[in-house]
């Protein structure tokens, strides 16, 4: 049977674009995932096997990442109508562009242009917080003599678009990685801490107030700690709350680290260096994934070690 091409596009789907721009100390995020489907002349590579009206996918990439740096994201739509009316202009071979974009919406964590629901209103320039809440968890058993309260929350995404470093590592023959001086630190918290409250009803504590109060130390430590690994800012995180929560003996934390590569962009004569605002390509997998509880000093750990990816 003859068989005739119907309709058909292609592209790169799911760029995931990272825009940073630093307004002096303050900085600010745009977080996007942009996929292409181009469709024109192209009847000769699919019957063919011509390419030469092919722009390859791996071009609308780098077009994507290319743009995002040389000309800015103001709006989601502003910067898909620059990238498809360049995908057409620019190559006669391509007469339809469809740009898709999803936006990832971030928030300040604290700080006066932004809210200061999180930790207060001090002024916070480069951490962030990814909108749509945590969810909430809390685990309780009872043995008919005592209790043991588990609370915690997973799916906390916060990120820093500055003031984080790793270097100083372990080198080997398979090493490649480069230190890194100024990155982006992102992570989606689990974490489970265990009261030390059993079963005294007069001394039962506050356990709305207790949560608030934990999770606002936890952002507060992730806001200010100047961090050189994510295993320190863990135990950042950790000690701040051990340290003012007398109600809390012991957390856990299970932390992807969520890797922001910065593109290179040097092939096409562009600079991407994070000191002036920089295009990062958001890593889904793999992801280093640290893990480590914090205990009040003289205290036995209880909470078992693979809670945190229940
Ligand atoms: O904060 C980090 N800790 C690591 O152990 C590690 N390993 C790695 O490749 N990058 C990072 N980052």
């Amino acid at each position: 049977m003859p068989t005739i091409l119907g309709q058909n596009q292609y592209g790169k789907a799911e760029n995931r674009v990272v825009k940073i721009t630093r307004d002096g100390d303050t900085h600010h995020i745009k977080d996007l995932n942009v996929s292409v489907a181009l469709s024109g002349d192209l009847d000769d590579v699919h019957y063919n096997g011509s390419n030469a009206n092919c722009l390859p996918t791996d071009t609308t990439k780098n077009t994507c990442f290319a743009f995002a740096k040389e000309y800015g994201i103001e709006s989601a739509e502003q910067y898909g109508i620059h990238l498809a009316r360049h995908f057409v202009d620019s190559q006669p071979s391509i007469h339809r562009a469809r740009i898709r974009i999803e936006e990832y919406s971030w928030e300040r964590i604290g700080g006066s242009d932004g809210n200061s629901k999180f930790i207060g209103a001090d002024e916070v320039k480069h951490s962030f917080v990814r909108k749509g809440q945590e969810t909430r968890v809390a685990q309780i058993t009872y043995d008919g003599e005592n209790f043991e309260v588990l609370s915690g929350l997973k799916d906390l995404t916060v990120m820093n678009s500055t003031n984080s470093e790793f270097w100083g590592y372990i080198k080997d023959k398979y090493t490649t990685l480069q230190e890194d001086y100024d990155r982006i630190l992102a992570t989606s918290l689990s974490t489970w801490w265990r009261h030390n409250w059993t079963n005294d009803e007069q001394r039962m504590p506050s356990w709305e107030r207790s949560y608030e109060q934990a999770k606002k130390h936890i952002l507060h430590a992730f806001v200010e700690t100047y961090s050189l690994s994510l295993q320190q800012t863990l135990y950042q995180m950790g000690s701040r709350v051990i340290n003012n929560r007398s109600e809390i003996d012991e957390i856990r934390f299970s932390a992807p680290n969520k890797h922001h590569f910065r593109q290179d962009l040097s092939a096409f004569g562009l600079d991407n260096e994070a000191k002036d605002g920089a295009v990062y390509y958001a890593a889904d997998r793999p992801y280093g994934l640290i893990e480590a509880t914090i205990l009040r000093d003289g205290v036995e750990p209880k909470i078992p070690v693979d809670m945190t990816n229940l």
